[in-house]
């Protein structure tokens, strides 16, 4: 489904990723972990296009990243890491966005908004603005909106943080859901239980290379490390 392969990434001079490859199978959770500055988010911004790369080949559904950028995007929403909302717009609006450049038609859309706003408790916020939201309701539009139009590819940057014990619960559900039904997730997250709980494989970088990589099971040694 999606094949990274030998991705380098360079900011200014620095080497930030080396050699980065692995692949996300469909319907199965990939947990991208490593110590801070490892380069997890770097890899996503990559493959969403927002970080230049000098090396490598991204291919989603062997559609490549750089022979044709829109269709090999539509294949797949992001949640970053921190809320990226526009101060302009109300909840609604946010959700608009995305349906549209998503292509959802209208019914689907209203449906779907309807039922995510419900799930994620924040059905009484669709008029207000970002700055009158709290960072939890933020992240919660980020969200929804990223879950909108069901996508083969979800990339998620830490999602559970900022999140209250309920909605972390039942957002990990949620997910747990849509790999049952085929979307593949590569996801990271610092709360090693809940990677645990989620993931089938995982991939450990180490100063923007992978220094491990296997199932799941055999992470409980890695937890320590990864977090040092
Ligand atoms: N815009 C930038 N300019 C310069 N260096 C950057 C930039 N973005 C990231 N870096 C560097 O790239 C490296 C990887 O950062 P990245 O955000 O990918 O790490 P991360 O594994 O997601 O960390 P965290 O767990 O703290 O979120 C770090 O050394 C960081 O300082």
């Amino acid at each position: 489904m999606l094949e990274v392969k030998q991705l380098k990434v360079e900011i200014g001079k620095e080497s930030i990723l080396d050699n980065v490859a692995f692949s996300v199978e469909k319907g199965s959770v990939v947990g991208l972990i490593g110590h801070n500055g490892a380069g997890k988010s770097t890899v996503m911004k990559t493959i969403m296009g927002w970080q230049d790369k000098k090396e490598g080949t991204i291919t989603l559904n062997q559609v490549d990243q750089d022979q044709s950028f829109i269709a090999f995007k539509k294949q797949l929403a992001y949640i970053p890491e921190e809320p990226f909302l526009l101060p302009e717009l109300t909840t609604m609006q946010h959700f608009q966005l995305y349906g549209q450049s998503y292509q959802l038609d209208e019914k689907t859309f209203t449906k779907r908004a309807q039922e995510l706003s419900e799930q994620f408790e924040i059905a009484d916020k669709l008029n207000e603005y970002p700055e009158s939201l709290s960072k939890g309701m933020r992240q919660k539009v980020q969200t929804i909106c990223a879950l909108l139009p069901e996508v083969p590819l979800l990339l998620i940057d830490e999602p559970f943080m900022g999140l209250d014990v309920h909605a972390a619960h039942d957002l990990q559900e949620m997910l747990i859901e849509k790999a049952q039904n085929g979307t593949s997730i590569l996801l990271t997250s610092h709360q090693l239980e809940r990677m645990e709980e989620l993931a089938d494989t995982y991939i450990m970088l180490h100063h923007g290379r992978v220094a491990e990589h296997g199932v799941i099971e055999d992470f409980d040694s890695l937890s320590r490390r990864g977090t040092e």
